[in-house]
């Protein structure tokens, strides 16, 4: 039991052709759901924390919330930087004891992200912390920052080689038709399964990660619905899709819009059937209760990751 980074659960996961889940961390109530699915599932997991994140909860509640998660289940836990935008956060959360960090520099041209990459590499390295970058930019709601479709970009995939040579990086988010938030495709849902299985014969034995890659399942948005949220005509990945990318070297999957959507119908059917109650515990137990039972489902059937820690 242990804060690990990331190379030994991608280098299983890829062998085993499965992805690992990488769930977003805001609060004490979302860890516990989610680490008592890893435990019921016997499933490696990450918990990833994003600056906005770091922002709501200070950084050291939640390094402290997963260190006890740690103490408490046992598991080997991967604590994770998502989208770093830039050198000095990532620095921040390596010297905090972060196990693992993302640098973002999708935004940049190649040669920026590489040698912006690069740095964040040289300094991870020494102090033991996994690195994971982005190539491609996807569409979608990020750090407050909205990318329309028409500006998002496929990953290149000789692109994609070049990076990871250049860079040294220990894993690679790719754009392939993924996007962040609860409106993901405005007609039939499809990835690029093409350019996925051209990038991974082209990066063999390398890890992928996939971000936007909640499937905004119609039960949440129904409960949502039913109990006064306005939430019309959202669509996320279709499972199905999720589970095929984990067999062609995709490592790392992440999934916050799906908490977010989970927890919040909880909370609303209980205000609603409940009017009178106002004890937080009364309506963030069956909230945490149904992270874990949404996370858990993930691991087994969607991630494949269920017994694979
Ligand atoms: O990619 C994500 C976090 O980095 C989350 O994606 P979703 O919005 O699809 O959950
Ligand atoms: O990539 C975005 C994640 O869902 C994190 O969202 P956030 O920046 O609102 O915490
Ligand atoms: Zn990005
Ligand atoms: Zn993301």
């Amino acid at each position: 039991m242990a804060l690990v980074n990331s190379n030994e659960m991608f280098k299983k996961a890829y062998e085993g052709g499965y992805a690992v889940g990488a769930f977003n961390v805001n609060n004490m109530e979302i860890i516990q759901g989610i680490v008592a699915a890893a435990r019921q599932e016997n499933a490696p997991v990450i918990l990833q924390v994003s600056a906005g994140a770091r922002k709501y909860a200070s950084p050291i509640y939640l390094k402290k919330l997963v260190e006890a998660a740690i103490e408490e289940t046992g598991l080997d836990i991967v604590l994770h930087l998502d989208h770093g935008e830039d050198f000095e956060i990532c620095k921040a959360c390596i010297d905090d004891g972060f196990s693992s960090v993302m640098i973002d520099g999708s935004r940049f041209s190649l040669d920026e992200n590489i040698a912006l990459t690069k740095r964040v590499v040289d300094y991870a390295r020494d102090r033991g912390v996994s690195v994971e970058a982005e190539l491609g930019k996807l569409a979608g709601i990020e750090d407050a920052v909205n990318v329309s479709a028409k500006d998002a970009t496929y990953t290149d995939p000789d692109e994609a080689v070049e990076f990871v040579e250049r860079t040294g990086v220990d894993s690679l988010a790719i754009a392939i038709g993924t996007s962040h938030g609860a409106y993901k495709f405005s007609g039939d849902p499809s990835l690029d399964f093409a350019r996925l299985e051209t990038i991974s014969s082209k990066l063999k034995g390398f890890p992928l990660v996939l971000h936007g890659s909640s499937s905004v399942p119609q039960e949440f948005i129904d409960l949502n619905n039913k109990y006064g949220g306005k939430i019309p005509g959202a669509q996320g990945v279709p499972e199905h899709m999720l589970n095929r990318a984990s067999k062609m070297g995709v490592c790392k999957i992440n999934i916050d819009t799906d908490l977010r959507l989970a927890m919040t119908a909880s909370i609303r059917r209980t205000f609603t059937e409940n009017p009178g109650e106002f004890d937080p515990r009364k309506y963030l137990s069956p909230a945490r209760d149904a992270i874990r039972d949404m996370v858990a489902h993930k691991m087994k059937n969607v991630l494949g990751c269920s017994g694979k820690k």
